[in-house]
């Protein structure tokens, strides 16, 4: 068995292991140590690591684990103002499940981006006296920093002002207009600028308002094409009976199929009083309208950027994705209309649409438009980026919704990642540092054998394995708490400062105690 030498950096990146933050508080008070550890590990190469994980993922994907990449997708948000603490949420989440899943060995195709077409931009632009590009670009980089700041490793951010988005959108209209399921009528309704949608009346509060973002609809007439989503009814309703768990939670799959037992309407697809978008292919008084333009960005950030990107190949890189992650408010537009858009075009399905709950200010969903957003800029320069990101996570049930509330975020994060993980790497690491000078060669065949620590922490490994395979975050931040709690524990019982301070063969026996210490290892 090699004997492998790690520093603190490779500490780190064996923490992502288990934990959605890349690593803990730890970190900025560690980092000075240079403790460099010389251990056999019980996992002595990443790919015996991952083989804990595979051999489920193994299963589950019919023998092939790393033969399909792992693509997952965050909605591409609209630029109509920065990026708040609830487009962070979203992110956030998919950025610890892609971690996750690169640890596992897969392939991973992170993707997010923003959605930059349509009237709310162009006002908001012509509000601050740019033009709609600058406007975008602005924002767009706003995202982009805000995702660097707090640790997102994304690998594709794609814009639907990108032109190789435009070709792939055309393309794609093109296709369902052959199926024929494209036709232009007269639509007059009650239109809600903020969703820039129309409303049915009976999903209207008073005054014709608009329970999202209680403001009145207006009444709105229009010459618009419009997609024959009623043709799809039978489909789709057979698609989710075949898959139950194209849509998760389970509970947003009643809602779902409620919605569709409820008939379906053909929606309009373009604007005809909106020039800030893409053309409609051979109609160029009409725009395309949001949803046959941001969902394709799916598909066209797969493509390369190239000048030759078209429908196909960026299909043939990763399509059909593994897995959208949503917020609850466009779940209709992800397990309904694109699923039947797709089906048009010929392409496959997304195997799961995830809609997650709202992150919430005093009983209300966060959001640009109502205004009631909190800054993720402020709490990660107050607090820092793996505090934030444990926060959310651990505190909201994934798929529920939750308030925020500043003490409690001070409390979590002061018990569970400073006086529990923090705790442990710094007394364990402090400990080799005073006493090891730095240094330890650990034994695997007789590193932490035959303790309960190594067996708790191996069914704690595994417990957080399965929480992660079915996104249940806030379960899998548990798990990797109680291993922290077992460690410290542990190191409580074996208490080796006292037998180090004492010296000689006392000294000798402490450092037996590291050896059998199983957290590097297990880590
Ligand atoms: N309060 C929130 N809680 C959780 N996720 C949110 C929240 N607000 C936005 N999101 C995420 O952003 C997506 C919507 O993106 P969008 O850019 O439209 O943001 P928005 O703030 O909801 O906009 P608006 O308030 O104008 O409707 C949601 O589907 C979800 O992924």
């Amino acid at each position: 068995m090699a004997a492998a030498r790690i520093n603190c950096s490779s500490v780190q990146n064996s923490l992502c292991f288990l934990n959605p933050l890349q690593y803990y508080s730890f970190n900025s008070k560690a980092s000075h140590l240079r403790t460099h550890l010389h251990f056999r590990r019980n996992f002595p190469s990443p790919s015996s690591r991952r083989a804990l994980f595979c051999s489920a993922a193994t299963t589950r994907n019919g023998g092939s684990a790393e033969a399909e990449p792992f693509v997952l997708t965050t909605p591409l948000y609209y630029v109509n103002a920065p990026p708040h603490m609830g487009s962070a949420y979203t992110t956030i989440a998919a950025d610890a499940i892609a971690r996750f899943q690169r640890l596992l060995g897969k392939k991973v195709v992170f993707v997010t981006g923003t959605d930059e077409h349509g009237e709310k931009i162009a006002a908001a632009a012509a509000s601050n006296g740019s033009a709609p590009k600058e406007h975008c670009d602005v924002i767009s980089q706003a995202y982009k920093n805000l995702w660097k700041d707090l640790d997102i490793a994304y690998d594709k951010f794609i814009r639907t002002t990108d032109p190789k988005h435009e070709a792939i959108v055309k393309e794609f209209y093109s296709r369902v207009l052959a199926s024929g399921d494209i036709y232009r009528a007269d639509y007059e309704g009650l239109y809600c600028v903020n969703c820039e949608e129309y409303k049915d009346e009976k999903e209207l509060l008073d005054n014709n308002c608009c329970p999202m973002h209680l403001k009145p609809c207006v009444p709105r007439k229009e010459d618009n094409y419009f997609f024959a989503l009623s043709k799809y009814q039978k489909l789709l309703e057979d698609t989710l009976t075949q898959n139950p768990d194209f849509v998760k939670p389970s509970f947003r799959l009643n809602e779902v199929q409620s919605w569709i037992k409820g008939g379906l309407r053909d929606f309009s697809i373009s604007r005809a009083s909106v020039d800030w978008g893409i053309p409609v292919p051979n109609d160029s008084k009409q725009t395309i309208y949001v949803w046959f333009d941001a969902l394709l960005g799916y598909i066209s950030a797969l493509s390369e950027d190239t000048k030759e990107s078209n429908l196909q190949k960026a299909v043939s890189s990763g399509w059909p994705a593994t897995l959208h992650l949503i917020g609850k408010d466009i779940l209709r537009f992800h397990a309904v209309y694109w699923p039947a858009m797709l089906m048009s075009a010929g392409l496959g399905l997304p195997k799961m649409v995830f809609g997650h709950g709202f992150l919430t200010k005093d009983g209300m969903k966060m959001g640009k438009s109502l205004g009631n957003t909190i800054e993720p800029n402020d709490l990660v320069s107050k607090f820092g980026s793996d505090a934030v990101r444990y926060f959310f996570l651990r505190e909201v049930e994934f798929g529920g919704d939750g308030d925020y509330s500043e003490a409690r975020f001070i409390n979590i994060v002061n018990a569970h990642l400073a006086n529990t993980i923090g705790n442990l790497l710094n007394r364990t690491l402090g400990l080799l540092k005073k006493n090891c000078q730095s240094t330890l060669v650990v034994d695997s065949s007789i590193a932490a054998v035959g303790t309960a620590f190594k067996d708790d922490v191996e069914k704690l490994v595994e417990k957080a394995r399965v929480h992660y395979e079915n996104l249940s975050l806030s379960s899998a931040c548990e798990a990797v708490l109680e291993i922290g709690n077992a460690g410290n524990l542990y190191m409580d019982e074996r208490a080796p400062w006292s037998l180090f301070k004492q010296g000689g063969a006392a000294a000798e026996s402490a450092a037996e105690v590291f050896k059998k210490h199983t957290l590097l290892h297990i880590f």
